[in-house]
């Protein structure tokens, strides 16, 4: 087993997930560097993560000490080339397997230690189309996580046919004993654990209100009040953002070619408009700038 502790990670992407595995990489005491195309992205990111670290010290999870020196330990950078030294990366881009696949190939070619962890936080795609885009996929793994990160404890590991038994123990290690959190192992298909159980229920709840058989409130309420669930599913449809569970969806249709994996019209059509949930501002229910639900109905 590899015992070299991770201690320089690299996060691709600064959206939602991106920011918060920086995030929790960085109130670990990581050193983090993140990468994102522009500026403008960069500096939303960073404003992202500190939103968090505020709402941390005002829940009582962190002290301003803690957050202080957590955003100390975020850098950013729009050159791949500075991930060179990083033990361990976590690719965090659009669920697109062709822009995933191309930052894989780059990664191949930067990351010098042999030993470093290549991993991915896709929600669906299977590990090994990104294994293949490297010249060593014995690097290459699936780290999954959940938003929003900082809160919930779990993270899918996904190992393909070529990952390395020592990658694979460096990436459980950093999960459980550097960010404190639960691993469960999973084969590498599409979907994984989680979202093979997840999407086809998020896409019922949307045939349910497309179809009229109840509303969105009703069909929302009846989870959260009648199975004792945090939110209901058009809501986490809309936290999660809908391009991302169309794409998920897309991903095991892909594979496993069965209809309940296939995304409902309503779904396809909000995706056009733009109406995909919190991040935008409206999905099925209407956000304030806080991301609080702003309307329930319309
Ligand atoms: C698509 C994929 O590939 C995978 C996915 O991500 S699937 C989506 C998975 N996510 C879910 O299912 C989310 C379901 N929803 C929830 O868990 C909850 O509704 C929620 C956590 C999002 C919000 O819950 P809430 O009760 O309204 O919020 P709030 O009370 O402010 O926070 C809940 C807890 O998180 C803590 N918290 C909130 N923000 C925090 C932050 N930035 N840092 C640290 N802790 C934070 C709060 O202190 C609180 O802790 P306690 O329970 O100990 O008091």
């Amino acid at each position: 087993m590899t015992s070299d502790k991770i201690q320089r990670v690299g996060v691709i992407g600064a959206g939602i997930m991106g920011s918060g595995i920086a995030e929790v990489s960085a109130r670990a005491h990581v050193d983090v560097l993140v990468f994102e195309k522009t500026r403008e992205l960069a500096a939303a990111g960073r404003a992202r993560i500190l939103r968090s670290l505020d709402r941390g010290v005002s829940t009582g999870k962190i002290t301003e000490r803690e957050r202080e020196q957590a955003a100390w330990r975020l850098r950013f950078t729009s050159d791949l080339e500075d991930f060179a030294d990083r033990q361990l990366v976590v690719e965090a881009v659009v669920e697109d397997e062709k822009t995933k696949a191309e930052i894989f190939t780059e990664l191949d070619k930067v990351v010098t230690d042999p030993n470093a962890v290549l991993a991915s936080n896709t929600s669906s795609i299977p590990i090994m189309k990104l294994g293949i885009a490297t010249t060593a996929p014995e690097r290459v793994i699936g780290m999954h996580f959940f938003n929003p990160v900082p809160v919930l404890p779990l993270v899918e590991v996904v190992t393909t046919l070529k990952t390395g038994r020592a990658v694979s123990q460096r990436a459980e290690s950093f999960a459980s004993d550097i960010l404190g959190k639960q691993v469960v192992r999973s084969s590498d298909r599409a979907g994984f654990i989680a979202n093979a159980l997840l999407v086809p229920y998020l896409l019922s709840a949307v045939r349910m209100v497309e179809s009229g058989f109840a509303t969105k409130e009703d069909v929302d309420k009846a989870m959260v009040l009648g199975c004792a669930h945090p939110m209901g599913p058009l809501e986490l449809t809309d936290l999660v953002g809908l391009d991302t569970v169309k794409s998920i969806a897309d991903s095991m249709y892909d594979e496993f070619k069965e209809p309940l994996y296939s995304a409902p019209p309503l779904l396809l059509r909000m995706v056009e408009a733009g109406l995909v949930g919190k991040k935008s501002g409206a999905g099925f229910y209407e956000y304030a700038d806080n991301g609080r639900a702003t309307k329930k109905a319309g």
